[in-house]
């Protein structure tokens, strides 16, 4: 059976317990079968002011992902994109085979229309969006949402793999969680630097997922 795959793009700046959360969560509501993180080289709309290094971000989704069966990846780095559109177009093209949901949070909803080709990656492939307490207001009134509200849907038709189709939107709400990124760097502005980097050699990952073979 064709397996489903979420991915959940983010700067991981660094990666936290809400990331792993909402990952299993959106697992079993949709039955994924595999979720991949794929960790920016850099979100084009933030600053590279306070962005810490590839690496480091890397390093810390692993030690979130430790345990979980979410895989860890650069793999923006290792396909040159920055840009979302073009990411999964050539994941579409590596990896035939399998069958992609977009995961984003509230806040990305909010502002998706300033990303580029926004309406080109709903069309590419369901779009499955977390509940996070304080946006989910802005997400609802969002500009994006207005062209996207006619294409929503329940969880169970992303999970009964009946009729898969994109545009596609499932909001999916669970316990708020409010745990950021940003909180743990006002708590803590050298996260980074006790982290063993380890994990990515020449900015690509030690275990890349092999290529569908076609
Ligand atoms: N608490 C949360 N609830 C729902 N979605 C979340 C939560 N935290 C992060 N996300 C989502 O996870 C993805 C990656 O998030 P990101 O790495 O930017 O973390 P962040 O906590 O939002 O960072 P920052 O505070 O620096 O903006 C994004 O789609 C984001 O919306
Ligand atoms: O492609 C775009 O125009 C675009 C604009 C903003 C954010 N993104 C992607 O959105 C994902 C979440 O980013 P972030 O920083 O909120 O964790 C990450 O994969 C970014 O590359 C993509």
């Amino acid at each position: 059976m064709t397996r489903i795959v979420g991915l959940l793009g983010g700067s991981f700046n660094p990666a936290h317990g809400a990331h792993r959360r909402i990952s299993l969560f959106a697992a079993q509501a949709l039955g994924l079968d595999e979720v991949w993180w794929l960790v920016s080289p850099g979100n084009p709309l933030k600053p590279a002011k306070g962005m810490a290094p590839l690496p480091a971000r890397f390093a810390s989704a692993r030690r979130q992902a430790r345990g979980t069966p979410i895989r860890v990846t650069a793999i923006e780095r290792e396909l040159g994109t920055r840009y979302t559109v073009d990411t999964l177009r050539e994941l579409a093209r590596r990896w035939p085979k399998r069958r992609f949901v977009w995961l984003m949070g509230a806040d990305n909803l909010a502002q998706f229309v300033q990303w580029k080709g926004w309406r080109q990656i709903a069309r590419t492939m369901p779009i499955a969006v977390m509940a996070r307490p304080g946006y989910d207001h802005a997400a609802v009134a969002s500009p994006a949402m207005a062209w996207l509200r006619r294409y929503r849907t329940s969880a169970a038709g992303i999970r009964n793999r009946i009729g898969w189709s994109a545009p596609a939107l499932v909001y999916l709400r669970f316990d708020p969680d409010r745990r950021s990124a940003t909180a743990i760097r006002q708590a803590d502005p050298h996260w980074a630097d006790s982290l063993a980097t380890g994990g990515l050699r020449d900015g690509v990952s030690h275990r890349p997922i092999p290529a569908d073979a076609a």
